[in-house]
């Protein structure tokens, strides 16, 4: 579908917010200029990051694997699985349902993923031959997907240094956050992070998505910045089974905060900024999953507590619950950095072992008494650091071989908190 020159969607008019609830801001032009952005993935996120783009006044088009959805994007401005309600921006055109061709791929200077995590590196593939071809000269890559791959335990930049190379890995930007879809196509203000290893790429990401209603903030924390996103929807399944227990405020607000030290704690293994678990992408998203049905990883959790099985959860949900795939990586991914995490083991136990809710309530209700607060130690495995030498951020110097009886310096600063570490490291 060939593009316009390159103006903004409908001339030089700013694009109103015709959809927006009580909550009206004036558009303004991102300080980028628009770009010609294309979305792969159709799914609920990928929905609303397109509507959200095109409505900005970004040329932005939606790829979508099916053909009826491309039919129905283009034909009515609907999506007939997701978002089902929202009549999506008049500016958005949907592509498909074969790949965008290499030829096509050429005319955009934006790309955005957002498929979930375990479909993601089938999908990155298709991209190789772009990357190779512009070299340097990559479109700016924005991940929205949130999980970790099952098998692999990797994390989304870890699979796209495998896939694409560290040049690629180290300039993709990561966007993260308290955003469900439905709250974005009503123009519900909502703020996220993006993060890059590359400052600039994260501010140029910002500067594409930010808008009255949709606040962005720069983070060079990728590695932080996913984790959270990717852990956060396994606490949710935890806080989800509480409630389906019938536990109320008291349970929710312990495991939240519970959660949130074990994320630290495994954060710390991977090299991540401590604060970054203080940040929009890691307490905002963990408060908002954790305490909210219109979660889908939280509605997992609340339905195994009310007795229902994980398969019949899974095969009438109707979307992605990350969570589910997540909480088995990071089962193996806990044994690789010889690291505890009870409330994470729950859930893996409750999902693959056969322990039931109550099980669960009775082992994390049984753990003794401990000091809360610990003094942070980086821990960093062998698994981070094969990463952290693949993408640069650490010298092969630095690893602990090259460091006779001792570990290696740590880059990032050190915790000043000291809840990023449980009493029970190993
Ligand atoms: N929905 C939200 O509110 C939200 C918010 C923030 C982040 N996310 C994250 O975004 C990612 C996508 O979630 P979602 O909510 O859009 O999921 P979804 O279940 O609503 O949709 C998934 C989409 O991906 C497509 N897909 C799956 N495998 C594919 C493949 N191999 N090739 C092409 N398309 C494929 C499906 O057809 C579907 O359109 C997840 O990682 C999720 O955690 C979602
Ligand atoms: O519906 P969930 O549980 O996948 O959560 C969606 C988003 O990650 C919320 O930020």
């Amino acid at each position: 579908m060939p593009f316009e020159p390159m103006t903004p969607v409908g001339g030089d008019e700013k694009p109103s917010l015709s959809r927006s609830s009580s909550f009206k801001r004036k558009l303004s032009i991102p300080s980028v200029g628009y770009k010609r952005v294309l979305v792969l993935g159709s799914g609920s996120f990928g929905s609303c990051l397109a509507d959200h783009l095109a409505d900005i006044g970004h040329q932005t088009r939606i790829w979508a694997r099916n053909a009826d959805v491309v039919e129905s994007f283009n034909t009515h401005h609907k999506n007939p699985k997701y978002l089902t309600d929202h009549t999506f921006s008049k500016n958005l055109k949907a592509v498909g349902p074969e790949f965008p061709s290499f030829e096509d791929l050429l005319l955009y200077n934006v790309i955005v993923m957002a498929i979930p995590s375990q479909s993601m590196s089938s999908v990155l593939k298709n991209l190789v031959p772009l990357f190779e071809e512009k070299k340097d000269k990559a479109p700016l890559l924005v991940f929205a997907n949130k999980g970790i791959e099952a098998g692999s335990c990797f994390l989304p930049i870890e699979i796209i240094e495998r896939e694409c190379g560290k040049d690629i890995a180290k300039v993709s930007t990561f966007l993260s956050g308290p955003s469900f879809a439905k709250e974005i196509v009503q123009r519900m203000p909502t703020q996220v992070t993006i993060a890059s290893f590359s400052a600039t790429h994260a501010e140029q990401a910002c500067e594409v998505f930010h808008q009255g209603h949709f606040l962005t903030f720069s983070s060079t924390d990728p590695v932080g910045v996913e984790l959270a996103g990717a852990l956060k929807n396994v606490y949710a399944i935890a806080s989800g089974v509480a409630s389906g227990l019938g536990f109320q405020q008291n349970t929710r607000a312990g495991l939240v905060t519970r959660a949130s030290a074990e994320m630290q704690k495994i954060g710390t293994a991977f090299n991540a900024d401590p604060l970054t678990f203080l940040s929009l992408a890691g307490v905002g998203d963990l408060f908002l999953t954790c305490s909210s049905e219109n979660s889908r990883n939280f509605t997992v959790g609340k339905r195994l507590g009310e007795g229902e099985k994980l398969d019949h959860i899974l095969e009438t949900l109707g979307s992605t619950a990350e969570g589910v795939f997540t909480a088995e990586a990071m089962h193996e991914l806990l044994g690789r950095l010889e690291m505890s995490a009870p409330i994470a083991e729950a859930v893996y136990d409750l999902l693959y072992k056969g322990a039931t809710a109550a099980d669960m309530a009775d082992r994390l209700m049984g753990l003794p008494s401990m000091p809360e607060m610990a003094r942070p130690m980086a821990r960093r495995s062998s698994h981070s650091e094969r990463f952290m030498q693949a993408v640069g951020v650490l010298s092969p110097a630095q690893s602990p071989s090259a460091t006779p009886g001792g570990s290696p310096p740590v880059s990032r600063p050190q915790s000043r908190t000291g809840i990023n570490a449980l009493p029970d490291d190993k």
